[in-house]
């Protein structure tokens, strides 16, 4: 008997991302758009190009799907958790500008149903991670780690999540919890770089879709860690193998590395 097809709904379904995803599930095999929802609402409507309907609320896209896809905007993630709970539906978190609350309710959610977010879907950006931790272990306190990144003019959280997971990884490598050693943002007499800070700058401008750039700077040497994505299909084809990956896994809370089953240096 042939397998029934996977049914993936899309939070943001109007968005830059959630479009780039519809195409993407409709053109992979075993996988069937089963409908969308976005803020400006449309219900009753056709997502562009497919038979997919746009429905009016989000218990019922958990309800038509077997697997949804978020990305749209900070402020909604703990509702989305709720609904997956509910609905025992598998979420793939893509929205960046998430709060310690929402990471909480993820972490709920991780409990009952299975629960995949990144900030970042491509595969060069985890390698980039496994990358940056290791860099941060191997190189002392007397390398400066910066973060840099630049995104399009619509971004509206910053850092982004990437620069954010980045970060985590630096932090990660030299045993520190980011909170306590991370700074967002310079501006004014702000005194010298304090020993072991990791630092964020944020660009923002035009169409770039996204780059990173991990900066670690010595004395007398510097060492550059970058990544560059040349089109928003990678990401949505990273976040339809996170969809595929859902759902077949038990309930929990899993990253893009636990799909990619990165592993570097034996971690
Ligand atoms: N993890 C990853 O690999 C990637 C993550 N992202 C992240 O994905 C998110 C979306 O990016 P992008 O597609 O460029 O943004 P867009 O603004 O183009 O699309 C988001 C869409 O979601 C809608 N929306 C916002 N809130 C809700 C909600 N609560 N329910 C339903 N729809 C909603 C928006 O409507 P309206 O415009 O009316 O607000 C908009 O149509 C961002 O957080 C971005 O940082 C982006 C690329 C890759
Ligand atoms: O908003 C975007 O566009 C992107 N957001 C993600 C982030 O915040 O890191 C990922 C990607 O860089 C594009």
């Amino acid at each position: 008997m042939a397998e029934q097809a996977l049914r993936v709904g899309i939070i943001g379904c109007m968005g830059r991302m959630g479009q780039a995803v519809a195409a993407v599930v409709t053109a992979a095999d075993g996988l069937v758009l089963a409908g969308g929802i976005d803020r400006a609402g449309n219900p009753g409507q056709r997502l562009a190009g497919t038979g997919a309907p746009i429905v009016a609320d989000i218990a019922g896209l958990f309800e038509i799907s077997d697997v949804v896809i978020d990305f749209s905007a900070p402020g909604s993630t703990a509702a989305h958790a709720e609904a997956a709970t509910v609905a025992a539906t598998a979420l793939v978190v893509g929205t960046t500008g998430l709060t310690a609350s929402d990471h909480a309710a993820l972490d709920a959610a991780g409990k009952s149903t299975a629960i995949v977010q990144a900030g970042n879907f491509s595969l060069g950006v985890n390698l980039l991670m496994a990358l940056t931790e290791e860099a941060a272990r191997v190189l002392g306190d007397d390398w400066d780690i910066d973060i840099l990144e630049m995104h399009h003019r619509h971004k509206v959280d910053a850092p982004s999540g990437t620069a954010l997971m980045l970060g985590e990884a630096a932090a990660k490598g030299r045993g520190v919890d980011l909170d306590t050693v991370a700074c967002k943002a310079r501006d004014g007499v702000i005194g010298e770089r304090p020993v072991g800070e990791i630092g964020f700058a944020t660009l923002r401008g035009g169409a770039v879709i996204g780059e990173h750039e991990v900066i670690f700077a010595s004395d007398s040497e510097r060492l550059v860690l970058s990544h560059k994505a040349e089109n928003r299909s990678l990401f949505a084809k990273g976040a339809v193998v996170a969809a595929r990956f859902a759902a077949t896994v038990p309930a929990g809370r899993y990253s893009m590395q636990d799909v990619l089953k990165l592993q570097l240096g034996g971690q």
